[in-house]
């Protein structure tokens, strides 16, 4: 019972971790040039545009507060990081 939908989370965990790295080694960049640049941490529009561009993407619509709130949390955990990065720059 629950094997195939459990292998297919499996499956799709499996690329959302190799995405996961992706997107975070993309956010350390950032948060070098943040760095360099002194800028902010948080951009609120670029945020705000980021949830909206993927909420076009769903098919789905009535998954949107969901995919919303993925976002929120995504991108919290990306300047979680970028907090972190930017602390071993200033050592
Ligand atoms: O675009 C940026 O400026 C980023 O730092 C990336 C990112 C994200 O993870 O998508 C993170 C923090 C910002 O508030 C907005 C977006």
């Amino acid at each position: 019972m629950l094997e195939e939908e459990r292998k297919q989370i499996d499956e799709i965990d499996r690329q959302l971790t190799a995405l996961f790295e992706q997107r975070l080694a993309v956010s350390k960049k950032i948060a070098t040039v943040k760095h360099q640049q002194k800028m902010s941490l948080t951009n609120p529009t670029r945020e705000t545009e980021v949830i909206q561009a993927q909420t076009k993407n769903l098919s789905d619509q009535t998954l949107a507060p969901y995919l919303t709130d993925w976002y929120r949390s995504t991108m919290l955990l990306s300047k979680q990081y970028q907090a972190n990065v930017i602390k071993k720059l200033r050592q």
